[in-house]
């Protein structure tokens, strides 16, 4: 064990997740390396440390601290070399100089006690005296606030973030009512401030923990996609996240509601809402109807026109693809849906062709960035991801925006959209947060043309907005029925839309896109998988194995995302000597693996950069289920690269890894909205509530020119025939009723009816 004093000349090096910090001592002039955890040391501080000298294997001789202790400076020279370091805003060396020459020994009492002398000091104004030693102090309780909190398990991050967020009160809030900061500071969620609680010796039906468990029951239910919860269930699901009796739960809604935490809606079931979520649909609701209006033309000049896009596109429309036209020629808001191979992207070129006639300006969006290049290429217009479209800032961070209602798109009521019409593709994925976004930047007048498949899986995030939309007959809908990519002999198109009406699909292999191979247990279906995904289909479908998807109902189990992926990992991206690795919880990353973002991240910045490598555009959000490749793992800058649609660059600090999740293998869920050149699905056995129709649906649907399924045939039919999809909880459909009906009423009072 060894001793040693000295300055912290320069912080090399912090992880700001645990605090190990690499940094150079000024002992006495010479320089030493120190390393250890200093989660909360600054430049310019003086440290007394005890520990010992190890030779690192790379970076040489290097000092081990076991403890330390800040130590205040005793002597001149350290008083001014602690002021002029930095620690302090507004005192530069030249500075700090002046204030010791001038107070000497007493300098830091000064600055303490009595600060308004230090305008004594050239250059020091009252005002400047006043912030020196604000900002002193400050440093001084950041510092015991960070070593308090730091006894509860909280980071350096968090802690900072508490301390600003509550400064002296957080000693009081931590240890009576921790859970207030679920509601205030982005990154502290129930489970965490739970933890905190039981550190601090608050029982669990402390009413503080039950209305923040309630809370977080209804997030969570948020993120299943649910806008409510009936209130029973809540009850029940509640009780059991927190240990206590429905009955505890039920007693506290009531005054949650008083605090306008939750609203809760008597009907034929009693819902409860988070009350963000409760106004995020009685706006979409309102918005909505708002933008709705109907207008009086020719319908033949209509025909006209149509018959001229015929004419120039050598095409003949079917009378629904008409009928879509003479909507958006009527109505402000019409929904074109049908299933695949149905004309949808045709009927969009003819609406384009259309508008463009009339003069009007377009932009066309989808939510995806997959789904948007597909909708560039099949229209020849530029399309966008609506998170570009809205313009997203970047600044704001969603969990707490969903609480506190703040924007964090550029395009909004103050700044709204300039066009004529938008149209939106893949509509079955957008929820209804970012439906409510989007409708903020619109003003009334805007057209909106919404474009999807209704029976594919409902959004990823809360909300069934397309159907919803749909079943409250409030808007013009027109279905889209007749298959046309069938006759160009698709048995994918033919055989999704044989799953969708309940019909057994045509399992004879007889097809040159749909095949069929009958395994019975799992080791043989993974020997299948790996077969067709390196070795099989990329010369069929003239694609990369990468290319090729394989998709699961489930995340768990031997042909579940998480165990496909590992098998995977290993015979498509082998372990390799000229490829890095990083360890992580699942198993590990390797250079060249397939990945996914699992989670939307508005903050997380891109770059697309020329074959020169010179950036050429630059922005931020990497969203839930976005895809591309580990091009690089950098242990010294503790980052890994990933190249998204094989143009967006963006970098993962390796605590930020959690975001990320290979992709060989991904749920149906996840990939909505997406295609491939081929697909792969393993269906053998599994829960019955996973298994079902519209499952199916959507996974065979994602497959542009081959699709394969592998398992049981048993259970393939079974799952045809299971329609017992779990429902949503949602309201749109309910309000936009309730709020047209309203109005009506509003319009028969002015009458005196
Ligand atoms: N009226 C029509 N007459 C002849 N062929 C048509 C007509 N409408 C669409 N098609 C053809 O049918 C095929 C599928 O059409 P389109 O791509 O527009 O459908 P979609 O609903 O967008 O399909 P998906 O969602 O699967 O991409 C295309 O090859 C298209 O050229």
């Amino acid at each position: 064990m060894t001793y040693l004093k000295g300055y912290v000349d320069h912080i090399r090096f912090r992880n700001e997740d645990n605090g190990y910090t690499v940094l150079s001592l000024d002992v006495d002039g010479d320089e030493e390396t120190v390393v250890g955890l200093f989660p909360f040391l600054n430049e310019g501080e003086y440290i007394s440390m005890e520990g010992d000298y190890v030779d690192h294997p790379v970076h040489g001789p290097q000092f081990q601290m076991r403890t330390y202790e800040i130590v205040a400076p005793d002597d001149i020279d350290s008083m001014e070399r602690y002021l002029g370091s930095g620690a302090i805003k507004g005192i530069g060396p030249a500075l700090a100089k002046r204030i010791t020459k001038k107070f000497k020994m007493d300098t830091f009492r000064v600055i303490e006690e009595e600060p308004e002398r230090l305008a004594e000091v050239k250059g020091i104004s009252e005002k400047k005296a006043r912030a020196i030693a604000v900002e002193f102090s400050e440093k001084q309780e950041m510092r015991q606030a960070m070593m308090f909190l730091s006894g509860y398990g909280i980071n350096n991050n968090l802690a900072v973030k508490i301390y600003k967020e509550y400064g002296d009160h957080l000693y009081t809030i931590i240890q009576e009512n921790p859970y207030k900061m679920t509601d205030d500071i982005a990154g502290v969620g129930f489970k965490i401030a739970d933890e905190i609680a039981k550190k601090v010796g608050i029982g669990s039906n402390s009413d503080y923990r039950i209305i923040s468990g309630i809370f977080y029951t209804l997030m969570r239910a948020l993120n299943e996609g649910h806008v409510f919860l009936p209130k029973h269930i809540l009850c029940r699901n509640a009780a059991h996240i927190l240990g206590v009796t429905p009955e505890d739960i039920e007693e506290h809604l009531l005054e949650m509601m008083i605090d306008r935490k939750i609203v809760i809606e008597e009907d034929k079931e009693t819902r409860v809402y988070a009350a963000s979520q409760y106004h995020m649909e009685v706006n979409t609701a309102r918005m909505l109807l708002d933008l709705n209006i109907h207008y009086d033309i020719s319908v033949s000049e209509v025909e006209t026109m149509i018959a001229m896009i015929e004419e120039n596109e050598q095409i003949t429309f079917a009378e629904k693809q008409k009928e879509a036209i003479h909507a958006v020629a009527e109505d402000s808001i019409v929904i074109l849906t049908g299933g695949p191979g149905t004309g949808k992207t045709t009927t969009i070129n003819g609406m384009i062709q259309y508008f463009e006639h009339e003069g009007l300006d377009i932009r066309l969006a989808a939510p995806t960035g997959r789904a948007a290049k597909r909708m560039t290429e099949a229209t020849g217009y530029q399309a966008m991801t609506i998170h570009r479209l809205l313009e997203i800032n970047g600044e704001a961070d969603k969990e707490r925006d969903l609480r506190k209602g703040a924007t964090m798109f550029e395009r909004n009521a103050g700044n709204p959209l300039e066009t004529d019409v938008i149209i939106i593709d893949e509509m079955s994925m957008v929820d209804l947060y970012l439906m409510n976004a989007l409708l903020q930047a619109m003003v009334p007048g805007t057209r909106l043309v919404i474009v999807g498949d209704s029976n594919q899986l409902p959004s990823i995030g809360a909300g069934n907005v397309l159907k919803d939309m749909i079943a409250s007959e409030q808007f013009k809908v027109v279905e889209l029925n007749q298959i046309f990519r069938q006759e160009e002999g698709s048995h994918i198109v033919r055989n999704a839309h044989l799953i969708h009406q309940g019909r057994p699909v045509e399992l004879d292999n007889k097809s040159r896109d749909f095949f069929f191979l009958q395994r019975n247990n799992i080791q043989d279906v993974l020997g299948v998988l790996v077969y067709l995904v390196r070795d099989k289909l990329p010369g069929y479908v003239h694609a990369k194995p990468y290319d090729i998807q394989v998709l699961t109902p489930m995340r768990k189990g031997e042909l579940g995302v998480e165990r496909l992926n590992q098998v995977m990992q290993q015979y498509l991206n082998p372990p390799s000597d000229e490829k890095k690795e990083k360890e992580v919880a699942f198993g590990l990353f390797r250079e060249g693996d397939k990945v996914m973002q699992i989670k939307n991240n508005y903050q997380l910045e891109w770059e697309m950069r020329n074959s020169k490598g010179f950036t050429v555009d630059k922005g931020v959000g990497v969203f839930n289920g976005d895809m591309g490749i580990i091009t690089e793992i950098n242990d010294y800058t503790e980052k890994i690269t990933v190249l998204f649609d094989e143009t967006k660059e963006v970098q993962y600090a390796y605590a930020n890894l959690d975001e990320l999740e290979l992709a060989y293998a991904v749920t149906i869920h996840k990939s909505q909205g997406s295609e491939y050149p081929a697909v792969v699905m393993p269906i053998l056995s599994g829960p019955r509530v996973l298994f079902h129709r519209n499952l199916l649906y959507t996974g065979v649907t994602r497959a542009r020119n081959c699709l394969t399924i592998v398992g049981d045939r048993n259970m393939l039919f079974s799952m045809i025939q299971n329609v017992n999809e779990q429902r949503r909880y949602t309201t749109l459909a309910y309000r936009l009723n309730q709020i047209a009906n309203e109005s009506n009423e509003d319009g028969m009072d002015e009458f005196g009816l």
